[in-house]
């Protein structure tokens, strides 16, 4: 298992191949998770992280999730979100979303346990560097139709040991951890169900990633029907 963690020399992926596709099934069907390094390469990763920062100035972001800090009585607040569809006004991560679709739809054909179809706006995220991190959850605990959760991360030189900003995630299987830094121009992919719990420990610098779910169709249309039945 850490092998997959530490495995960087499959990881260049600056351009899309039928091979990217085999090492992303393999690792999702083999450990449920998924590191790659290097996805997009310069200049783009950089013109990526131009654009959320200047949404970002743009105040387009929520105030951030009131969270209670440990040592203070106070409550602070953690990560601020914004939701944002493939749209020419944002042309960067316009093509990070339809670049991530491609391959992900590449790699559903292999997945034969899900039928993946459809996801999620994109979520872009900003953890201000407050010391606020992410309290550990399950993204899909009660069958929403999320299957497969992907997150983009774009800091550059992170340093763990003054940053923190650690993702750690428990999978249930392992009975150890995975630590993921949030590198620059990294890509994670990990089952958005109960075999992983998640946490994002305390960060101490501003920490950007783009997150997107991807739906099992089955699942969805149960859930939807769910809601539904209920409403
Ligand atoms: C709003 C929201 C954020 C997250 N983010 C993470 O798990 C952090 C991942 C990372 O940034 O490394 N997860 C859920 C289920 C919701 Br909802
Ligand atoms: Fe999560």
């Amino acid at each position: 298992f850490e092998n997959v963690l530490k495995d960087t020399s499959l990881n260049k992926h600056c351009e899309k191949s039928s091979k990217l596709t085999e090492y992303i099934v393999e690792c999702m069907n083999k450990y449920g998770i998924c590191v790659l390094d290097n996805f997009f390469c310069e200049p783009r990763a950089g013109d990526i992280l131009n654009e959320v920062k200047s949404l970002r100035s743009q105040g387009a972001f929520t105030d951030g999730q009131l969270v209670s800090q440990p040592a203070t009585t106070g409550k602070v607040r953690g990560d601020q979100i914004l939701w944002l569809e493939k749209n020419d006004k944002h042309p960067y991560i316009t093509s990070f979303i339809e670049r991530l679709d491609s391959i992900v739809m590449d790699c559903a054909k292999k997945l034969k346990q899900y039928q993946i179809g459809g996801r999620t706006k994109a979520m872009i995220a900003c953890y201000p560097g407050n010391g606020t991190g992410y309290m550990r959850h399950i993204d899909n605990p009660n069958e929403d139709g999320r299957c497969l959760t992907t997150i983009y991360y774009l800091n550059k030189n992170w340093n763990t040991q003054t940053d923190g900003g650690l993702l750690r995630i428990f999978p249930e299987v392992f009975n150890q951890v995975a630590d993921i830094e949030p590198k620059f121009d990294r890509l994670l992919f990990f089952w958005s169900d109960r075999r992983m719990p998640h946490e994002v420990l305390p960060t101490y610098k501003e920490r950007y990633a783009i997150t997107v779910w991807y739906f099992d169709t089955e699942e969805r249309a149960r859930a939807i029907r769910r809601v539904q039945n209920t409403t």
